[in-house]
């Protein structure tokens, strides 16, 4: 759909036009994905999941959320594909007919909620419209993308945590636009996260966002008043980690050996989801280290487009292990998985010579046995 908001990227606009539209349209679907996710939890008999093929979990919200983001996006970006965490398969058989109902009405809940300021302009068209069961799946499935490394595309996980989400800790809906297989618009929504981390039973909920070259914000869940971001430097000895809740994602052990390696002194930070690199954003632990648990497993893109670029305009470094760039251009995966190492710019040298140091300790051990 052309809007009369569309501004015409051309050599001459001013660079902090660059994706405003984008970023605006992401920011208001992680926003109402956020209600969407709330309302869930609220609502459903406490832990309630399908599980996916590989065992892991999927709830009424992801699938809720999934549709009204691909939704949003699609209405103002009609030609962008999408590559989204969740498909529609488990939606068609007759006996899902209520849930798919249920899905529905949440969405257009979501759909059909409040606009803020930001979402008076033209693009926002498209609010306020009631969406059917059959264009719920069609949404979910949009989210089919392979990917690759030309062109525009977007990424959707739209509950990241699911596991944190269904225990009532830190979850992240996450939307990403890549270009050319580099992010460049990057929003988090954290609806978990306290406005004041000092206070855990306060007010919460916090929206992320970055763009390309352009810094990196957060804002409450409910306004638009950005706080800049950017990562305080940290003296090496003070470095707090920041890992998954879950050992199967990645290797609390490992992550273990590396702190001794650096003498750190702190204990690590466990925190679920993409809530994570919003934390380091934030100055609140200092290095997210996530090694592989198994040979196999690759990385999702979603997982990390978002985050990655949050970081990187807070000032900070994403790599592999090997500190080497993470690469959005492969596909739904970043391949092999060499691990996560996201930290301040002055630290991350220190810290790849400490996780190398302890990757070839587990090499000779593996030799030995
Ligand atoms: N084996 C394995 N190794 C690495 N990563 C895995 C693995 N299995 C799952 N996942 C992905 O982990 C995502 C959850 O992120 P975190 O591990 O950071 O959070 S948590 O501690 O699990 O809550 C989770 O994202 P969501 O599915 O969106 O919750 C998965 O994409
Ligand atoms: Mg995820
Ligand atoms: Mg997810
Ligand atoms: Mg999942």
């Amino acid at each position: 759909m052309a809007t009369s908001t569309t501004i015409p990227i051309t050599h001459e606009t001013p660079r902090v036009l660059l994706y405003a539209i984008e970023r605006i349209v992401a920011i208001s679907a992680v926003r109402r994905a956020c209600i969407v996710t709330q309302k869930v939890f609220e609502t459903m008999v406490k832990g309630d999941h399908f599980t996916k093929s590989d065992e892991s979990p999927v709830t009424v919200g992801d699938f809720a959320a999934q549709a009204l983001i691909s939704q949003i996006i699609h209405t103002v970006f009609p030609d962008d594909p999408i590559v989204g965490e969740e498909d529609a398969s488990e939606l068609y058989s007759p006996e899902k007919k209520e849930i798919l109902h249920n899905i529905t009405s949440i969405v257009n809940e979501g759909l059909t909620a409040d606009r803020l300021d930001y979402e008076k302009e033209d693009w926002a068209i498209g609010l306020g419209r009631d969406i059917s069961p059959q264009e719920v799946r069609e949404n979910i499935d949009r989210g089919k993308h392979n990917g690759g490394n030309v062109g525009r595309m977007w990424t959707i996980d739209p509950i990241d945590g699911t596991k944190g989400f269904l225990r009532g800790g830190q979850y992240a809906v996450c939307v990403s636009l890549i270009l050319d297989g580099e992010p460049v618009v990057g929003v988090i929504g954290c609806p978990n996260l306290p406005h004041d981390l000092n206070n855990p039973e306060g007010k919460k909920g916090w929206i992320f966002s970055a763009v390309k070259e352009q810094g990196a914000q957060r804002f409450t869940i409910n306004g638009l008043d950005p706080i800049p971001l950017g990562m305080p430097s940290v003296s090496p000895e003070s470095i707090v980690v920041l890992e998954s809740v879950e050992s199967g994602h990645s290797s609390h052990s490992f992550n273990s050996r590396v702190r001794e390696l650096l003498t750190l002194k702190e204990p690590s930070l466990q925190m679920d989801s993409q809530a994570k690199y919003c934390s380091l954003a934030m100055g609140r632990g200092h290095l997210y280290l996530r090694m592989p648990t198994r040979p196999d497993y690759e990385e999702k893109i979603w997982d990390h487009a978002p985050g990655a670029l949050l970081i990187k305009e807070a000032g900070g470094q994403v790599t592999d292990s090997r500190g080497k760039q993470l690469n959005f251009g492969l596909g739904r995966t970043l391949g092999k998985n060499y691990g996560v190492v996201a930290c301040g710019s002055e630290v991350h040298s220190r810290v790849i010579d400490s996780v190398q140091a302890a990757l070839e300790e587990s090499r000779e051990r593996a030799k030995m046995n």
